[in-house]
């Protein structure tokens, strides 16, 4: 099938990918001039773990093509993919105007029928919206299909190829059947499409967003009261988890949750709330849980020194929202780093992927270490802030050399308590007994 995506972001690059893997025809129009010309000349333009071995070779036998310009991107075209920005407005709600910015164009450049498809995480009633600004220019007939996006960052490739499920919003037969056959290679495995009308196909992206991040902010308070009452977060996990109606997974307590889409979704879920009256109050808390457990290893770092961080040196490993990804945005790091400054400290940083995006933002404001051993040279204490699996087993020997003191704060749980204890560290983590020197 020929098919187009609009926005060759994230999601837009993964989607055009896997399109193209799967035997389509794929054309990513985007309006960044140097963003399409290096994908063009074969460079990618995220870091995202399987993706560029794809990405080279759909482009080399000419599946997939990059142009800025969209009227000769959908040419021919059956599937036109939406997968543009909806960042959060000044009031929290999604900003659509990326999106009805493009179905404005698309109205007048419609020569035949054509699936338009929402790949970004819209409020409900946008499919309705873009409908309409379609309609306002378009001279033949098409239809609007809501078909929302679960992959997740840093298994991106994974998650599209074999999705647990696929959405499909529509109430058109016709665009039911394009999209029924242009998922069909990717649900052979036994997962379903899940048909539904455009609405709650809208509202089941948010949902799902907002009961992760629920799960989140929940494991996150059960680790608070873990320390006030003596009890241990990890076993807690482990006893709940393994109920299959709660399930394994998502159960992590850290520094919170960040990231693009969790933030921004919780709070345009709430925002939709409002606008008809309805005040969700679970996600008033979850949000505000979030806010203050980007901070949480603060109180412990301070109460370490006193009150006084004045002139301290810190080593910090993990910039990212998460591993795998050199993603930045809402990084609870930012935040650490942020609070630490203030206080007169002092940060080296390492991060396998995300410095360059960090010094894009805070430029000199941290020192950026070549390795996460460098980083540590002359630090009083280390700070981790991201579960990269290349810290999770480090050498404890050069750690002990290189720091002043052996002093641990681990806001991602990735050490033993006991291990630490013996290996003679002060550590604390996040819902367990701290080891003590
Ligand atoms: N990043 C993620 O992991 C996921 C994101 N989503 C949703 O997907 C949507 C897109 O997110 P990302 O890919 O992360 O965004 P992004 O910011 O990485 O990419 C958006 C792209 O759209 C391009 N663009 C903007 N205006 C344009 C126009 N008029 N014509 C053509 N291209 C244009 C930008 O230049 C950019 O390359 C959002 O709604 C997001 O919530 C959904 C699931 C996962
Ligand atoms: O809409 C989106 O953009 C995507 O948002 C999330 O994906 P992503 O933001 O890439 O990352 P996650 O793996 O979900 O992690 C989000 C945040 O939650 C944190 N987290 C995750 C799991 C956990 O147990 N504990 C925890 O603190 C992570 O550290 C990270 O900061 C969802 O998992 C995807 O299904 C969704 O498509």
């Amino acid at each position: 099938m020929k098919i187009t995506v609009v926005g060759t972001g994230y999601v837009g690059l993964v989607t055009g990918t896997c399109f193209a893997e799967t035997g389509n025809d794929v054309t990513c129009v985007d309006i960044d001039v140097n963003k399409v010309s290096k994908l063009s000349a074969g460079q990618i333009t995220i870091y995202e773990p399987g993706l560029e071995k794809l990405f080279e070779r759909n482009l080399k036998e000419e599946r997939l093509h990059f142009t800025t310009n969209l009227a000769e991107g959908i040419q021919d075209a059956q599937v036109i993919f939406l997968a543009l920005p909806t960042p959060p407005g000044e009031d929290g709600s999604a900003d659509l105007s990326y999106i009805l910015k493009v179905a404005d164009q698309l109205g007048v450049l419609l020569k035949d029928y054509k699936v338009i498809v929402d790949k970004s995480t819209v409020p409900v009633g946008t499919a309705d919206k873009v409908h309409a600004a379609i309609a306002k220019n378009a001279k033949v007939e098409f239809d609007v299909v809501s078909n929302p996006e679960f992959l997740r960052e840093g298994v991106a490739v994974e998650d599209f190829m074999k999705p647990d499920r696929v959405v499909i919003g529509t109430s058109s037969e016709r665009a039911r059947k394009v999209m029924g056959d242009l998922y069909a290679p990717f649900v052979r495995q036994g997962n379903p499409i899940i048909y539904m009308d455009e609405k709650s196909a809208e509202l089941t992206k948010y949902a799902a967003n907002s009961f992760l991040a629920t799960k989140i902010s929940f494991m996150n308070e059960i680790a608070i009261l873990c320390e006030k009452l003596g009890a241990d977060v990890d076993m807690v996990r482990r006893g709940i988890g393994s109920d299959d109606r709660i399930g394994k997974r998502f159960l992590f307590p850290g520094i919170g949750y960040g990231g693009s889409c969790f933030p921004k979704d919780v709070q345009a879920l709430v925002k939709s709330s409002q606008e008809v009256q309805y005040a969700f109050r679970i996600l008033d808390a979850v949000m505000d849980v979030n806010e203050k457990q980007k901070l949480f290893l603060l109180p412990k770092i301070s109460n370490y020194y006193k009150g006084n961080l004045k002139g301290k040196h810190f080593a910090l490993w993990g910039l990212a929202f998460k591993p795998n990804t050199d993603d930045i945005r809402e990084a609870p790091a930012l935040y650490i780093i942020d609070a630490l400054v203030k206080e007169g400290a002092t940060v080296s940083v390492f991060d396998p992927e995300a410095m360059p995006n960090v010094k894009g933002v805070i430029g000199e404001k941290v020192t950026y270490a070549d390795n996460q051993y460098t980083a540590l040279e002359n630090a009083d204490a280390l700070i981790i802030a991201t579960e990269w699996s290349v810290f999770r087993t480090p050498d404890f020997d050069k750690i002990t050399s290189s720091l002043k003191e052996k002093v641990v704060f681990d806001g991602r749980n990735l050490f033993d308590v006991p291990r630490m204890q013996e290996l003679g560290f002060f550590y604390e983590s996040v819902g367990r007994k701290p080891s003590t020197i």
